[in-house]
């Protein structure tokens, strides 16, 4: 009872979208001169973008990726193909501007914000923003991952950041991550929120042999067995089977949502954070946009309770937020059809 409260507080409500300007954004995109709904989900996003803005046609200047970073302890059962101190050097490559995300977000304009949250890196190269709430998570295997505290801890750290990106005029959110071993957590978290068996939802993450796939099968179960968490209690199962950067991404689409910023989430991990969100807060589906269909096989599972659709299916399996990034120039094409495109009335029809 006494965590339920101090959760009250943790996290604001979302307000409701503007329906009114919804329903005349929506007028306006059949009016346009195309067949009726052609535009397929450029359309709904459009339309959304409109009742979060309370703009019939939003602006989308200023577009920001955050990136969150954190180690898992359950590296050490052999659950990746790449080993846990890649997540340090893959900081190091976001703050040289040089990896996937990076160049994603100058072709489409977009800055990055890389945030470490839980790394086991003790010199932060200058640029990544130091919000270490702890180096790394404990094998959640033989125990929780962290505890209750450490996890509010790592919500809050999204939360401040959500509350930075508004002040700081950013009108497009793209939430990623980076962290080796992510995709072990993220899947129990599915597990555990879901309820789906944990074959349904494991995958070969950085590209694991069969052998492995097996081992990571046996981490989350066991993982699951060991903790126990309450998938009634989206906290609960955050700190004992998931990540401080899964924590951190709940926390800033929480915040987010609540500022009435749009969001794009990127794979299977922002996306299992995203359905913890979602438990916590419902409203903050509105506010939500899918950018693309992770490899992971739990991925579609979680996109599926959020009632979200991907609006790309690239067969990617990255990360950092790259296929969000990737989708960034659909929200400029849905603005762009809406601003210039005719409508029947100026062709006097
Ligand atoms: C070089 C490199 C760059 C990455 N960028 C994102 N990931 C992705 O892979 C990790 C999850 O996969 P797993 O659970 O199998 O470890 C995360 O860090 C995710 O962001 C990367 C992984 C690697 C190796
Ligand atoms: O879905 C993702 O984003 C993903 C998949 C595999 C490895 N890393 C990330």
């Amino acid at each position: 009872m006494e965590r339920k409260k101090e959760s009250d507080d943790l996290f604001p409500s979302v307000p409701g979208l503007h329906v009114e300007t919804m329903a005349e954004a929506q007028k306006h995109v059949d009016n346009l001169t195309k067949p009726l709904g052609a535009l397929g989900r450029l359309e709904e996003t459009f339309v959304r973008l409109a009742g979060i803005t309370g703009e019939t046609v939003p602006s989308l200047d200023r577009k920001v990726v955050v990136v969150f970073c954190g180690d898992h302890g359950v590296t050490e059962e052999g659950v990746s193909a790449y080993p846990s101190e890649v997540t340090g050097l893959m900081i190091r490559n976001f703050c040289d501007g040089k990896a996937a995300v990076n160049v994603f977000a100058r072709c489409y304009g977009a800055k990055v914000r890389v945030v470490d949250v839980g790394s086991q890196l003790t010199e932060l190269p200058a640029g990544v923003l130091n919000r270490k709430v702890r180096a790394g998570t404990a094998n959640m295997v033989k125990g929780p991952a962290m505890s209750g505290a450490e996890a509010i801890q790592a919500i809050r750290v999204g939360l401040e950041m959500a509350q930075e990106m508004k002040e700081q005029g950013f009108q497009l959110a793209a939430v990623g991550e980076m962290g080796i071993g992510n995709t072990t957590a993220a899947a129990a978290v599915s597990a555990s929120l879901t309820g789906r068996p944990v074959e349904e939802l494991v995958g070969r993450g950085t590209g694991i042999d069969d052998v492995a796939l097996k081992k990571k099968g046996e981490a989350i179960r066991r993982s699951l067995e060991v903790n126990q968490p309450d998938p009634s209690d989206p906290l609960d199962v955050l700190a004992k089977v998931g990540g401080l950067e899964l924590a951190a991404m709940t926390g800033f689409i929480l915040g987010a949502c609540a500022q009435r910023l749009s969001t794009v989430i990127d794979g299977v991990i922002s996306t299992a954070s995203a359905l913890a969100a979602f438990r916590l807060v419902p409203g903050v589906r509105d506010y939500l946009f899918a950018s693309h269909l992770s490899e992971e096989p739990a991925h579609q599972v979680l996109l599926k309770q959020l009632e979200l659709d991907p609006l790309i299916d690239a067969s990617m399996r990255l990360g950092e937020g790259s296929g969000a990034v990737l989708s960034f120039p659909l929200f400029d094409g849905a603005v762009a059809a809406a601003r210039e495109m005719a409508t029947f009335a100026d062709l006097g029809m």
